[in-house]
């Protein structure tokens, strides 16, 4: 059997945006995308066409998540097609716009990637967040990004659950990626996150750009936590928390939770624990900005997704 025959052939990428401030208080992103506005030098690369983007420049302005819903929520086919009426939140009204800057979503005049810059305030460190594990494109990119951002680890969270992925802001183009790197609080900008979502970005366009020229990737395997559960607090009978992370699973994201292992600790000082079955890696722990979403953390499991190889496809 010839070796061309696993190659698979993929469309050129060359419409590519950078969004930050999808969320108005996550400052990595919006530094970033603010200073590339400014000067584009370090984003350039050959045969590309980068657009960095602020998505909610009216929540970066009051540096908070959003004003009236969650842009990363809205991008649903009903807010899209939604007739445009007065008195839409400001995020359904931006979503159908950025829609048409971007996409229209799921068509061919889509952009080829979407870049979404996001920080957390869990301890999760670089991560990128997929949102489907046949994207070739994709899995070949998180793979050189890995590789290139080594010895620093780069976590991959799939998000394919049928009931917990949402609609998010990246979701308009073809080949939808979203950094995500912490901790660093709301409002905050912290150094050292800020420079290693600027290197993740940074090998992601070399990987474009590489790929655009002609240049082969082959067959490779990429390590992912898939998204499985959502945990919430414990709760009191009107639905107020009664407990806190526990300090043995605070700042232990991507670490495993075995059954028995303590969880959380109540007010009055109970240790709650973990009582599934299976093993499981807990993932943005005691975010600050899923006490709105009544989540404390998510669980994931482990699993190894393999990718054909992939090049250019000829016209
Ligand atoms: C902390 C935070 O905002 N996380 C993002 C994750 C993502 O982009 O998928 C969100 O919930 O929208
Ligand atoms: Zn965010």
């Amino acid at each position: 059997m010839s070796s061309r025959t696993n190659i698979s052939c993929l469309q050129e990428a060359k419409r590519v945006a950078i969004f930050g401030g999808t969320h108005g208080n996550e400052m990595s992103g919006i530094t970033l995308v603010n200073m590339w506005i400014q000067n584009s030098a370090e984003i350039e690369r050959n045969g590309l066409v980068i657009k960095p983007f602020i998505s909610n420049p009216r929540a970066v302005e009051k540096c908070t998540r959003y004003i009236d819903t969650d842009l990363n929520r809205a991008f649903t086919p009903e807010n899209l097609s939604a007739p445009d009426v007065e008195g839409l939140p400001y995020e359904v009204q931006r979503a159908k716009e950025m829609n048409r800057m971007f996409g229209p979503k799921g068509s061919s005049d889509a952009y080829d990637a979407i870049f979404d810059l996001h920080n957390t305030t869990s301890n999760m460190g670089s991560t990128l967040i997929l949102e489907s594990s046949t994207d070739l494109f994709n899995l070949q990119m998180v793979h050189y990004i890995k590789k290139a951002m080594a010895p620093h680890t780069c976590s991959v969270l799939l998000n394919e659950h049928p009931q917990l992925k949402y609609s998010t802001t990246r979701s308009v183009a073809k080949h939808p990626i979203g950094l995500e790197v912490g901790p660093q609080p709301q409002g905050v900008l912290r150094s050292n996150v800020f420079e290693f979502m600027r290197t993740i970005l940074k090998h992601a366009l070399d990987f474009i750009e590489l790929f655009n020229s002609g240049v082969e990737f082959p067959p490779c395997t990429v390590d992912v936590f898939r998204v499985q559960e959502r945990m919430d607090y414990p709760r009191d009978t009107n639905g107020n928390i009664t407990a806190m992370v526990h300090p043995h699973l605070q700042d232990c994201d991507w670490e495993p939770l075995n059954r028995g292992d303590p969880m959380f600790l109540t007010f009055d000082g109970r240790t709650v624990l973990y009582e599934g079955a299976n093993t499981v890696y807990p993932t943005f722990i005691n975010e600050a900005a899923y006490y709105e979403k009544q989540q404390a953390f998510m669980t994931t499991c482990r699993e190894i997704l393999a990718a054909n190889a992939i090049r250019k496809a000829c016209k």
